[in-house]
């Protein structure tokens, strides 16, 4: 698939932006703060609903936008994609709520989402343009705490199946209804005594939600294995691959991929719980505490790799989530990568850029300046010179 137009509007340093995209390598070039990581950010954001880097929503909305008659600033983004089963148009509005109604608790932006532009909920929009974002941040994914690498396999498996977001987003309301029944015993503002009865509920939904993202999990990671172990080596151009190994809270579960067979392990784990989870008022176990191992030659990365392999490593598993989703779904996702060659030594550049030869896969790549990319690339790559908010063609 890929992003045909993209049109902002008071969209952070951006108060205007049309901008046609086209398949293959687009390079976007200009000084620090001209705006380059901003077109990333809002396709990022037209496919996820979020922003990688933002806070809050309203960070995104320009400074000085005025908004229109009245009606609060907003910034609006829209983009056309075309997929391998059609064309759709995504929208996004984010509106700064007028003063008074934030002063009253409301959240301090509305966000309205739209497909063909017809409104639909926030979830809905999510796998309708599938991306792939690299940034010098995502280093965290092998460095960061694990509540990094959980995220990475949610944003790909949530791009890549609907029932994956709403699994997702289910389980984390069971997490936090179960959680503040188990503070509750802890606090004493409960009877013990109807402690079990009043959790086989949260129980079932707790295990039943959280073996099916169990499975899915394993099994990407199984693929992901295959798919980011060898680019490791392309890239560093040795022969030690990367690998990746699922590292669950709930036991005995790692080699199952049986939904079933996990939904009783998760269950009979629990029970075994039950007083440590009430001593503690919280879910102890579960996807919300699982990790990822990441490692070259049996060695953790994230603990003893060198920056420039740390960086190497998060393409790579970028790379091969890109894989993934073309793979699974038949169309392949939009590559976003910000500053991408910035820490790597002139070898690991070159092989990079020989990986991103496929013509079919859309690219959209941002650097400072030409003179690190070799000639090859820079003359299949379309040109856009970025200042102050922007675009000229080079
Ligand atoms: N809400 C906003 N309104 C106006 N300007 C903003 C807003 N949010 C951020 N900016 C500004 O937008 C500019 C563009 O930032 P961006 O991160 O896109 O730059 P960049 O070209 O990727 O820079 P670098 O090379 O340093 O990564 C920055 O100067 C930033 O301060």
């Amino acid at each position: 698939m890929y992003v045909t137009h993209l049109s902002l509007r008071d969209f952070r340093n951006y108060e205007r932006l049309d901008l046609n995209l086209e398949p293959g390598v687009t390079l976007l070039y200009g000084p620090n703060a001209a705006g380059k990581t901003t077109v990333l950010e809002a396709i990022y954001f037209l496919a996820t609903t979020r922003s990688p880097r933002a806070g809050a929503d309203r960070e995104l909305v320009r400074f000085e936008a005025q908004g229109d008659l009245g009606v609060p600033p907003f910034a609006r983004l829209v983009c056309d994609v075309v997929r391998a089963d059609g064309y759709v148009r995504l929208e996004v509005v984010v509106q700064r709520r007028a003063e008074e109604e934030s002063a009253i608790g409301a959240t301090p932006t509305i966000k309205t989402v739209r497909i063909d532009r017809k409104a639909v909920r926030a979830l809905d929009l999510v796998g309708n343009l599938r991306v792939v974002l690299f940034t010098p941040a995502d280093i965290a994914l092998v460095t960061g705490a694990p509540a990094e690498r959980r995220r990475y396999l949610d944003v790909t498996l949530s791009q890549i199946d609907g029932r994956y977001v709403r699994t997702l987003a289910h389980y984390q309301k069971v997490v936090q209804q179960r959680n503040s029944l188990l503070r509750a015993w802890r606090e004493g503002r409960r009877p013990l005594r109807y402690a079990d009865d009043e959790l086989a509920f949260w129980d079932r939904e707790l295990a039943m939600a959280g073996a099916y993202l169990l499975r899915e999990r394993l099994h990407a990671v199984v693929d992901l294995n295959a798919l980011a172990g060898p680019l490791y080596c392309r890239m560093s151009g040795g022969d030690t691959p990367l690998t990746l190994a699922y590292q669950s809270s709930v036991a005995g579960i790692d080699s199952v991929t049986d939904s079933r067979a996990i939904e009783q392990a998760f269950l009979a784990h629990l029970t075994r719980l039950r007083d440590d989870e009430i001593g503690r008022g919280q879910t102890l176990i579960g996807p919300h505490r699982d990790d990822l191992l990441i490692a070259v030659g049996g060695v953790p990365i994230g603990a003893y790799g060198s920056r420039g392999q740390q960086r190497s490593a998060t393409l790579s598993l970028k790379l091969g989530e890109a894989k993934l989703m073309r793979i699974r779904t038949g169309d392949a996702p939009v590559l976003l990568l910000d500053d991408l060659l910035s820490e790597l030594d002139a070898e690991r550049r070159s092989h990079v850029q020989d990986i991103l030869e496929r013509p079919d896969q859309q690219t959209i790549v941002t650097a400072t300046g030409t003179d690190d990319f070799d000639l090859k690339f820079l003359t299949r790559a379309r040109r856009w010179r970025v200042e102050s908010g922007h675009l000229y063609p080079a």
